[in-house]
């Protein structure tokens, strides 16, 4: 039985937007790692990650991972370059389905060129070199993932159904949250 849904893979792959819908498309709750830090921190993450730096944010990212990792029925959406090593795989895989997502070299350029700034790891400047490097390191990740799913095409709502029938044809059981008497109020 798992407890949540947990979707890694390269930046640009449509984690967060994804993420998102298909929470309010199961009526669970979203949680975004990124989000997440920013709310503690009071800033951004290109300013947090400047000020504090890789060693420390990557701290944060897994501290957040292990507060969170316990929800039921939450979608949670990690950053592209979240550490996936024994230790955190672990955890992971304990209470969640892992879902990678990947998509095509040029559609990740594409998405990841339209908020400059945002992503403190990317090389602008040698892009295309970047995200062939990001996606070899991704690669070796994809075996021990509960499913790969394509977000280079196709809407939102599209890649959401995609991953629907996926858990069902799996048959993955997910252990529901206990509804309090107050929640229906
Ligand atoms: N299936 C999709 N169709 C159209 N735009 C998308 C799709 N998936 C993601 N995007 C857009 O691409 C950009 C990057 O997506 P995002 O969810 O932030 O990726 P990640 O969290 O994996 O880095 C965002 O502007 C998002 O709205
Ligand atoms: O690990 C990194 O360097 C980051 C990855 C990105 O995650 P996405 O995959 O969500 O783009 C970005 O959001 C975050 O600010 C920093
Ligand atoms: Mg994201």
């Amino acid at each position: 039985m798992k407890r949540n849904i947990v979707l890694v893979g390269m930046m640009g792959s449509g984690k967060s937007h994804i993420g998102r819908k298909l929470a309010q498309r199961l009526g669970w709750q979203f949680v975004d790692t990124d989000r997440r830090i920013e709310r503690a921190m009071g800033t951004t993450i290109a300013d947090f990650y400047a000020q504090a730096g890789e060693k420390v944010f990557r701290e944060r990212e897994i501290n957040i991972l292990q507060q969170v990792s316990r929800y039921h029925e939450a979608v949670i959406s990690f950053g592209g370059n979240f550490p996936m090593t024994a230790a955190t795989y672990r955890i992971l895989h304990r209470h969640g389905f892992i879902i990678a997502l990947l998509s095509e070299p040029f559609r990740v350029e594409e998405r990841v060129s339209r908020h400059i700034g945002k992503r403190p790891t990317v090389d602008y400047d040698n892009l295309h070199e970047f995200v062939h490097t990001m996606m070899k390191q991704w690669e070796s990740v994809y075996p021990y993932c509960d499913c790969v799913v394509d977000t280079t095409r196709g809407g939102a709502s599209q890649i959401v159904e995609t991953i629907v029938e996926k858990i069902e044809e799996q048959h993955v059981q997910f252990i529901t949250r206990v509804k309090k008497e107050t929640d229906a109020k």
